[in-house]
């Protein structure tokens, strides 16, 4: 793809900055906050887990500019994700000044004035997006949604089944995520999947794994009783299932990410069609592999559907390797949902198997990485 002028500008600065990345962090933050202290609000209260998300969401936004159908998908989410932490569109402006503040100076040697104009531009363009997504959103649907836990189940010492009802009806695809804040960790947000397709009584659930340093999953998993209070924010993502075409489903799902799996092959039952459905459920020891049994129950109720566990201290292989051993595959979209490294070496094996690009469904990585905890 030819390269827009605008996002020639845009990869220099962005050349000369990602070296110093932190530092061009640290002070993006510290004008914003200086400038605008009224902003310092809508920030989670210790920043240092998670403090680059906005500067890296927009810096990856411009570095897109030229590919605008994957660019206003991600920026109208963006957009509409932005709600919950009470972002205005008055607020866009005092970013982008800030943003090019640190930039111009953090990219001193090869920042000039038609550089600067092409940073505007940009901006102006990604902040109209979301703008005008937040806009259109609060048409039809709160900025957050509050839900009590109704059950918590602790699978295994650190794995928990959380069932919430939300107290307004939260619409969503199976195959999506959600992110959630507890009332321990204020504007603290992590990225959950929904582990079933939609109910008729409203409740959603999800599987959480406490994780090293995860403050969000540790108050999950150890701290969370029924009746306490989380906030949701919209759903997102676009791991959903294809209705349009009878092809067959291949998922990987690795540890909790057996989570939205389990969503799409509901809603493949629920559909009512007789679409080929293969599970591939990995997990490092069988211990871990905690929601085999829903998993087989699924399999006796529906002929279309087969389960298999993967474990690796048995196999010894990884998920992604144990798939090669099936197949052929080439009828098959691909569905995978668990860590970030196995989502990126299971696109590479099935890719390896001929399966194209596009018939290979995952959250991003990027958001993985940064829900991670
Ligand atoms: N929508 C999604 O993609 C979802 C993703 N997740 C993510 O899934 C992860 C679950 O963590 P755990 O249960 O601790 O998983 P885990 O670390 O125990 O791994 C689960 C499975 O993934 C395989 N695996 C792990 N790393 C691999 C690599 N580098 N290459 C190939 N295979 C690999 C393992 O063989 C195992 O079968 C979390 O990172 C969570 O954020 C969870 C729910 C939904």
């Amino acid at each position: 793809m030819e390269e827009s002028p605008d996002a020639v500008l845009i990869r220099r600065a962005m050349a000369e900055v990602t070296p110093v990345a932190d530092k061009v962090t640290s002070y993006f933050y510290a004008l914003l906050f200086v400038r605008h202290p009224d902003l310092r609000s809508l920030f989670p209260p210790a920043m240092d887990t998670q403090r680059d998300r906005l500067l890296r969401a927009l810096l990856t936004a411009a570095e897109h500019i030229d590919n605008t159908d994957v660019l206003v998908d991600y920026l109208q989410n963006l957009g509409r994700g932005h709600r919950k932490y009470g972002t205005r569109a008055e607020h866009y402006p005092a970013v982008g000044e800030c943003l090019i503040g640190a930039l111009s100076k953090y990219a001193a040697a090869v920042w000039d004035e038609e550089m600067e104009a092409a940073w505007i531009r940009t901006y102006t363009t990604i902040s109209q997006i979301m703008i005008d997504a937040a806009a259109a959103d609060e048409l039809r649907a709160p900025a957050w949604w509050y839900a009590e836990i109704v059950t918590h189940d602790l699978r295994t010492p650190d794995v928990a089944v959380v069932t919430v009802r939300p107290d307004q009806p939260y619409p969503f695809l199976a195959g999506q995520y959600t992110s959630l804040e507890t009332p321990w960790w204020p504007r603290i947000w992590r990225h959950y999947s929904f582990a079933a397709a939609p109910r008729s009584d409203g409740l959603l659930s999800f599987h959480v794994k406490a994780v090293p340093a995860g403050w969000v999953s540790n108050a999950l998993v150890h701290r969370a009783r029924p009746g306490d209070i989380v906030r949701l924010g919209p759903p997102a993502g676009s791991m959903t299932v294809d209705h349009t075409t009878d092809s067959g489903l291949l998922c990987l799902g690795g540890g909790t990410g057996i989570a939205p799996i389990k969503a799409l092959v509901e809603d493949v039952a629920e559909h009512g069609e007789r679409r080929p459905v293969e599970v591939f459920y990995g997990a490092r020891t069988d211990h871990d592999l905690y929601d085999i049994d829903t998993m087989l129950r699924l399999q006796q109720s529906h002929p279309w559907l087969s389960v298999r566990a993967i474990i690796d201290q048995q196999a010894h292989q990884q998920l992604p390797d144990a798939v090669r051993a099936y197949g052929p595959w080439n009828e098959y979209d691909a569905y995978l949902s668990g860590p970030p490294g196995m989502i990126r070496s299971g696109v590479d094996a099935l890719r390896d198997i001929g399966i194209p690009s596009e018939r290979i469904r995952h959250d991003s990585v990027e958001e993985l990485v940064a829900a991670g905890s």
